[in-house]
């Protein structure tokens, strides 16, 4: 058996969850730039575009309507309401990652979490940021300039109610500084790639490992 066949592996379904503002959008992109064996999944949402956002790699940007159709088509791994606006996970675009052994990444709300785990907990790591505090998470918030302050005081109000579930996740990062926070991940899913019941072509090995040992 070839050492190539080692590598092969189950892909992990990483989530970041958080309170809006804490990081989890500055940390996925940095993961997407930094690990080409990682791609993002990209969630359909009715809320507006904000500045500079791309329809197709952001979010799908669409109407309630259309949102409605794909929930009744059974077009979502799950959904959820948020802030008045409804966001979902596409089914197709995880499971092809998933087939050619590509990692995903989610940016999901605790109750998209709570879905996922119901119907693929097996391949499921869940990571909670945190802010190092309310005000720099408000900071935060104020200073990325691209909501109302209508809508930062709704993100601010709801933020307890986010944080309020973050022993529903296997590791909690508290985002204080962002280059230490993002090496944490990146060693979080390095150890999570090697876990026994991902790695397919294991058991091969080490039976073969075994029959050339007793022979000896
Ligand atoms: N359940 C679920 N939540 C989502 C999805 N996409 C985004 N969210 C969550 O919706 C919330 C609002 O996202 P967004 O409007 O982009 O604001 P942000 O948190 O400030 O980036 C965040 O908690 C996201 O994690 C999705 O497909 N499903
Ligand atoms: N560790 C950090 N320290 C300071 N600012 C940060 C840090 N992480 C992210 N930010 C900034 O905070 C704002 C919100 O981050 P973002 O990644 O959009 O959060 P989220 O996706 O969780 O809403 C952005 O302007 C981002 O550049």
């Amino acid at each position: 058996m070839s050492l190539k066949n080692l590598e092969k592996r189950r892909g992990v379904m990483l989530v970041l969850s958080s309170p809006s503002g804490a990081g989890k959008t500055t940390l996925t992109r940095r993961l997407l730039e930094n690990d080409p064996q990682i791609v993002s999944s990209v969630s359909a949402t009715t809320r507006e575009a904000r500045p500079g956002e791309v329809h197709g790699k952001d979010y799908f940007f669409i109407s309630h309507d259309r949102f409605k159709d794909m929930v009744d088509n059974s077009e979502f791994l799950e959904h959820a309401n948020v802030f008045d606006n409804r966001y979902g996970t596409p089914r197709g675009p995880v499971m092809e990652a998933l087939k050619s052994g590509k990692d995903i990444i989610f940016d999901i709300d605790w109750q998209g979490t709570q879905q996922l785990a119901e119907s693929a907990a097996d391949d499921l790591v869940r990571v909670f940021i945190l802010p190092p505090s309310i005000g720099d998470l408000e900071k935060r918030l104020r200073s990325r300039a691209q909501d109302s302050d209508a809508v930062v005081e709704k993100r601010m109000a709801r933020s307890a109610d986010e944080i309020s579930h973050w022993s529903e996740y296997d590791y909690v990062l508290v985002n204080d500084n962002v280059d230490a926070t993002f090496q944490k991940l990146v060693h979080i899913l390095e150890a999570e790639r090697l876990k026994r019941r991902r790695r397919i072509g294991l058991s091969d090995f080490a039976r073969e490992l075994m029959e050339e040992g007793r022979k000896r």
